[in-house]
């Protein structure tokens, strides 16, 4: 095949191309500036697609979109798509100074304590890192921080130089509160105390190069809550709460708070949402139903996905193994994927509205 003949084929994939559509972003893959080093050889035809989330869940509905646009183009041998991802970055929000080497902060919080927010907070790290992201944890939980726990973290972290190296599990960088005092000592924390710490753990980390840093927050939307809100530089929030009708109340009063300082939400988690007896097999709404989706739509913020009761998820809590690694097949693990993809997807498009992709910015981003 002649080169030119390569030219003609490559021109056609670029058109071919420009038809198909990102679903998340409304525009074509060319446009976003999406499509990578394409090389048409003897009719073979190689490019990469970049995503700016590698949790993102569409990935292979866009590859399949392509391949079937590229169906149309005549004289192409073969194809070979890859895909990879840029992910881009939240940036510094409201004068907030960004964490070193991190591009996004997801806030997990919940209207109240004991909903499940850091559970939820974990197997979602789980599910992102699972989906291909670069994953870390800042458990600023001051009440109850029991995120090394849930991870089955056991040594502290290094402080090298006034740096600190966090631990890792499961490739994870984790920070916590828990660090912070003996265990089974009562966490006091005072108003400076807190914006010191806080401050240290943004300020002098090591938390290497992250796609998202998962923070759990206290429970609550009181004035230690909101200030944390204030600290942090969080790229959007995501907000649990279980099925009742309460989760409305709880719901909105969380949104209040981010709203207060200009941070997203990202969408409702509903956790607990109604339990499956595994030997009778009946589905029991245990804290009623739909409490989340009604939130959600009543707040219109986006509903992420709702979260079982599960035996299995409290059992891989306390055993230090999240069920997405210690059982990464399940229904549960899917369902968290979901969540994670769904969340990833929300930020993609946050940071585009804040930001509007362009292949310089994707290049940036990296
Ligand atoms: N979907 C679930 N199915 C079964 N158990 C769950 C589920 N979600 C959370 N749990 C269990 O409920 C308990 C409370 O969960 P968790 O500590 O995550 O809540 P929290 O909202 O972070 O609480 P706190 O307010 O103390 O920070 C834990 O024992 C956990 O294993």
């Amino acid at each position: 095949m002649s080169q030119s003949e390569d030219k003609t084929i490559a021109e056609g994939v670029m058109k071919a191309l420009g038809r198909v559509i990102e679903p998340d972003f409304k525009k074509d893959l060319v446009t976003l500036g999406m499509i990578e080093d394409l090389i048409v050889k003897d009719g073979n035809v190689v490019f990469t697609v970049i995503l700016t989330t590698p949790a993102c869940p569409l990935k292979e509905e866009i590859k399949k979109a392509c391949l079937s646009a590229l169906s149309s183009v005549a004289g192409i041998a073969s194809v070979d798509i890859r895909m990879t991802a840029r992910t881009t970055g939240g940036g510094a929000r409201e004068g907030k100074a960004a964490i070193d080497g991190v591009k996004n902060v997801i806030a997990v919080s919940s209207g109240k304590g004991g909903v499940g927010k850091s559970t939820t907070a974990v197997n979602l790290s789980i599910a992102l890192s699972r989906l291909g992201a670069r994953v870390g944890i800042l458990d600023s939980d001051v009440y109850g921080p029991n995120i090394p726990m849930m991870l089955g973290v056991s040594t502290l972290p290094k402080q090298i130089n006034n740096r600190w190296f966090p631990p890792k599990m499961h490739d994870i960088p984790v920070m916590s509160m828990a660090f912070m005092a003996p265990p089974g000592a009562p966490l006091i924390w005072r108003g400076p105390m807190l914006h010191g710490i806080i401050t240290q753990f943004i300020r002098d980390v090591e938390w290497g190069e992250l796609d998202y840093l998962v923070v759990d927050m206290p429970p609550g939307t009181g004035d230690a809550q909101l200030s944390l809100a204030q600290l942090v530089p969080v790229t959007g929030a995501v907000i649990v709460t279980t099925p009742q009708e309460v989760a409305l109340s709880d719901s909105r009063r969380g949104l209040a708070m981010f709203q207060k300082v200009n941070v997203p939400i990202l969408g409702i988690v509903e956790n607990m949402s109604s339990f499956h007896c595994p030997h009778c097999h009946h589905e029991t709404p245990i804290f009623s139903t739909g409490g989340g989706e009604h939130a959600a739509a009543e707040l219109k913020v986006p509903f992420l996905g709702r979260i079982p009761i599960d035996l299995a998820i409290r059992e891989a809590g306390d055993s230090g193994r999240p069920i997405g690694l210690a059982h990464p097949e399940s229904p549960l693990s899917e369902a968290y994927l979901k969540i994670a993809g769904n969340i990833a997807s929300r930020i993609s498009i946050l940071n585009s509205e804040f930001q509007p992709i362009t292949l310089g910015n994707l290049a940036q981003a990296t």
